[in-house]
């Protein structure tokens, strides 16, 4: 199945900020696009990346750059017949065994819910469906299929509902993640912090 791995490499994770600076994010978010695409290729995927600038991933995966909004350029993809797949570049905890899961749900449209509701990850089997990126895309999402007539069946994975926006969420890759982007985050002196309630993330040095 095409897999459609939209990447915002202008000036990318911006919620980042208090820990990671311009340079660093953009870096950053790079190293997670490749966590992805390895985890969407070892579940017998076909990635493409829909970057909105020109960017190298250091593997053999076509890049279409195109610099319009992200809702636009993903409408774009969807509306043929062929089943696509949606992942986000930021989903730095996907597995292939998860995305797998997500690729063989039943569904004309199958979601992967995220943190603090967005829309993590979708496959699109009917022509009806459009997105609608940004605030609560998943109600929103759930809404659209709805009106479409379509059947909507949300994918209940931790994996997949981690994305990596803020502090608070490498926390979680610290604690569940075996890729490049915690390698990435430990080697830039991220560390966990273990407290009376949540554990949080400090950087050492800067
Ligand atoms: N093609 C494309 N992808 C985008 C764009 N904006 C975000 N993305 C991608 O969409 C997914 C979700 O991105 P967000 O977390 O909302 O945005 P972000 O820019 O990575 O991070 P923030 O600056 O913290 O909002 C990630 O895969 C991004 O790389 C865009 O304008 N165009
Ligand atoms: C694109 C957006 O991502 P978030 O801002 O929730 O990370 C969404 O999933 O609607």
């Amino acid at each position: 199945m095409r897999v459609a791995v939209p990447f915002g490499g202008r000036s990318p994770k911006s919620r980042l900020a208090p820990l990671f600076d311009a340079d660093e994010r953009r870096e950053f978010a790079l190293v997670m696009l490749r966590d992805v695409l390895d985890a969407i290729d070892r579940a017998g995927g076909d990635p493409v990346v829909l970057a909105d600038t020109a960017v190298d991933v250091d593997v053999d995966v076509p890049v279409i750059v195109d610099d319009r909004p992200l809702t636009e350029v993903v409408n774009d993809e969807l509306g043929g017949d062929e089943p696509v797949a949606i992942v986000m570049a930021d989903l730095a905890l996907a597995t292939p065994e998860a995305l797998t899961r997500l690729f063989e749900t039943a569904g004309d449209v199958v979601a992967a819910p995220g943190l603090g509701g967005g829309t993590n990850a979708l496959v699109v089997r009917t022509p009806s469906f459009t997105v609608d990126y940004h605030g609560a895309s998943i109600a929103d999402h759930r809404a659209i299929a709805a009106d479409a007539g379509a059947s909507f069946v949300e994918v209940d994975s931790m994996r997949l509902a981690v994305d990596v926006d803020e502090p608070t969420d490498l926390v979680e890759v610290l604690l569940h993640s075996q890729g490049r982007t915690r390698d990435w985050i430990e080697e830039h002196g991220v560390r966990l912090e273990r407290g009376r309630g949540r554990v949080s993330v400090t950087r050492e040095c800067r």
